[in-house]
């Protein structure tokens, strides 16, 4: 029997679990410097992740315009090829002059860059924004609020729930 491969998320090893309402001051800590960057013409969630950011920063700035470039990648904690299943409306697109100008792009985090390098290539003027980012994907974050290391994996609220923990005694980690 062949053994299967770490995952990203073995391989990271060290767990950060993020709260929704720690989630929810970090997007609005971001929505603070993002104010000061603007006026952006429309927002533009990355999903998944990049859902909730961008509904947090869109209600702040008083954006109401909001896209989706949709790609999948992860599946579940393994990264594979980058997908692009769908791309901005021609609208949106239009409001950034083909280039992404005055666009803001929102995600929850870099990681490897992948994601964030396929969105600029798609949008090379906008302003791209995440609210974690790890070392390998941070240049290519405009604006970014907490950086955490590479073998750091960030567990997000939608993605967990309340569990019991053992006692440190216990042998907790
Ligand atoms: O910098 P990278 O190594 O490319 O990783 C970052 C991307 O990975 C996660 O998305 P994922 O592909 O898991 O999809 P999801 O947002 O639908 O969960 C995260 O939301 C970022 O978009
Ligand atoms: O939930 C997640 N946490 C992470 O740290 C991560 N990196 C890439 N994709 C990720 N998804
Ligand atoms: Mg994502």
């Amino acid at each position: 029997m062949t053994q299967s491969e770490p995952s990203e998320q073995q391989r990271a090893g060290r767990p950060f679990p993020v709260s929704w309402d720690q989630f929810h001051r970090d997007c609005r800590a971001l929505s603070w410097r993002l104010n000061e960057l603007g006026p952006f013409h429309a927002v533009i969630a990355i999903t998944r992740g990049g859902l909730v950011p961008a509904a947090i920063v869109a209600r702040e700035l008083g954006l109401r315009v909001i896209d989706t470039v949709c790609i999948a990648s992860y599946e579940h904690d393994k990264q594979g090829e980058l997908q692009v299943l769908k791309g901005v409306s021609d609208q949106t697109a239009k409001l950034g002059g083909g280039t992404g100008k005055g666009l803001l792009i929102i995600d929850d985090l870099v990681d490897t860059g992948k994601t964030g390098r396929m969105v600029r290539s798609l949008l090379p003027e906008a302003h791209f924004a995440a609210v974690y980012a790890k070392p390998k994907g941070r240049p290519l974050v405009d604006t970014f609020i907490t950086e955490v290391s590479q073998d750091t994996w960030i567990f997000f609220p939608w993605d967990t729930g309340l569990s019991f923990q053992p006692p440190l005694k216990d042998g907790a980690a």
